[in-house]
């Protein structure tokens, strides 16, 4: 967006911000009988590098590249997972329910952001988890930078 001079992610209020967000939103996403037999249990680590993911598409550090696989982890942890559009749309509105409890900011740069990044990205997530074939996967095959 012309004239903004903060990323995204400063925006938002940085990793202590996402960190909190996506530690208050595993544990529902693991408690909700529609989302609970795609995640079982859960893993720990989901939540640091779910956390990482999102600095890194809002602008922050590169973690997610450099340390923890990159894209290609991403692709692989939803391979095979045949994701159905209403565990999509549950897994959108635990997070938006996450963002309000955990005070993200709820100003129309940070809320259109949030929701127009879960909308696509929860698209290449269903789709890269239905593809059979290299080319049924998503055509956004890098960790995307979004800009709001
Ligand atoms: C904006 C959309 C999404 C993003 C950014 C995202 C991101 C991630 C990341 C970063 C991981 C961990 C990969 C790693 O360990 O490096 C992951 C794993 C996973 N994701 Fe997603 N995801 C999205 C959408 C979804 C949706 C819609 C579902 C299902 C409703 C889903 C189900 C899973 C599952 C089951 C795992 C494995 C978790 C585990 O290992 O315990 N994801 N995702």
């Amino acid at each position: 967006m012309t004239g903004v001079e903060t990323t995204l992610y400063e925006h938002v209020g940085g990793r202590e911000a996402l960190h909190r967000l996506v530690a208050d939103w595993y544990p529902t996403v693991l408690a909700d009988p529609l989302l609970h037999p795609l995640f079982g249990d859960g893993h720990p680590e989901h939540i640091d590098h779910l956390t990482a993911f999102l600095a890194e598409v809002f602008g922050g550090p590169t973690t997610y590249t450099d340390d923890l696989g990159g894209f290609p982890a991403l692709l692989e942890a939803h391979r095979g997972k045949s994701i159905r559009e209403d565990r999509r749309q549950r897994f959108i509105d635990l997070f938006l329910a996450a963002a309000d409890r955990t005070g993200l900011p709820g100003d129309s740069r940070t809320r259109t952001a949030l929701r127009d990044y879960l909308d696509f990205g929860t698209e290449v997530a269903v789709q890269n988890s239905h593809a059979t074939a290299d080319t049924d996967l998503h055509p956004c095959q890098e960790v995307p930078r979004w800009h709001g």
